[in-house]
């Protein structure tokens, strides 16, 4: 058997996920058209490519199907309520930074910290009768940090994408996403609250606790901690 290593099969993290490896000199490549979603690795004995959606890398970390994986801090914490116990980081990539936030139209002048939305939450149910809606796909990370953080009187809706225009086309009052430069937010008139930092992220090389290694794998993964250590 070899040693699986996961990446994102496109986006964003694909092409630096590359280089970041082209740099302990383990090439990894797309083979096959350009539609296949089939890759290789160079460079070292053992292991093989399997390319997959940036989302679903937890899960085939917490299964075992792969013994290395290539994905954000946001969506290993989303997605593994206990992350800790199925994976392990083993490097962080230094790409892909971004921060989940929470932020609410700028029009709420009065609306600055959790409380006040905490204050806003609940006078908005007793005008509107319904809850303050919140737009997220970080469902898991955003109802543990509002409750941590006493915000009571909310309902999250799923957004998959696109989450900032969500206020715009009044499906949501507020929104939780990943924020970088900060554009989006700024386009669609939103504003971060001033404790509405729920987790920075960052690409991360994440290591499987319950992939199965035998001694055949075992110096694989010796020869592929020590190219690690190279560009670490
Ligand atoms: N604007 C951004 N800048 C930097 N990193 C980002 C940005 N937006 C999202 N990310 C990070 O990129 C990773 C993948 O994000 P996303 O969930 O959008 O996947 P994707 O690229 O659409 O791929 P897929 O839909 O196939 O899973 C996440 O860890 C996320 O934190
Ligand atoms: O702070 P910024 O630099 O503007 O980046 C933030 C945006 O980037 C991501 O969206 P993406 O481009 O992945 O599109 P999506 O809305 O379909 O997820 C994220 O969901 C934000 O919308």
């Amino acid at each position: 058997m070899t040693v699986k290593l996961g990446v994102p099969s496109k986006g964003r993290l694909m092409e630096k996920t590359f280089d970041w490896f082209d740099r302990a000199g383990i090439r990894l490549k797309r083979t096959g058209s350009d539609r296949e979603y089939a890759g290789a690795i160079e460079g070292i004995e053992g292991m093989s490519l399997v390319l997959l959606s940036a989302g679903e890398i937890p899960r085939e970390l917490a299964t075992g199907r792969i013994h290395f994986g290539v994905t954000g801090t946001d969506l290993v914490h989303e997605k593994l309520p206990l992350w800790e116990t199925q994976v392990e980081p083993v490097a962080e990539l230094g790409f892909g930074q971004a921060d989940l936030v929470l932020a609410v139209p700028q029009l709420w002048v009065d609306v600055d910290t959790l409380d006040d939305l905490d204050a806003v939450a609940a006078a908005f149910r007793a005008r509107h009768g319904h809850r303050l809606r919140i737009a997220t796909k970080y469902h898991r990370l955003v109802r543990e940090f509002l409750v941590r953080g006493g915000v009571a009187d909310f309902a999250l809706v799923d957004s998959q994408g696109a989450t900032e225009g969500t206020v715009k086309n009044e499906t949501a009052e507020a929104i939780a996403d990943i924020t970088s430069t900060g554009e989006t937010l700024r386009a669609n008139h939103l504003k971060i609250l001033s404790d509405g930092l729920i987790l920075k992220s960052q690409a991360t090389l994440w290591k499987s606790r319950v992939a199965q290694v035998g001694d055949a794998e075992r110096a694989t993964l010796e020869r592929f901690a020590e190219r690690l250590a190279a560009v670490q």
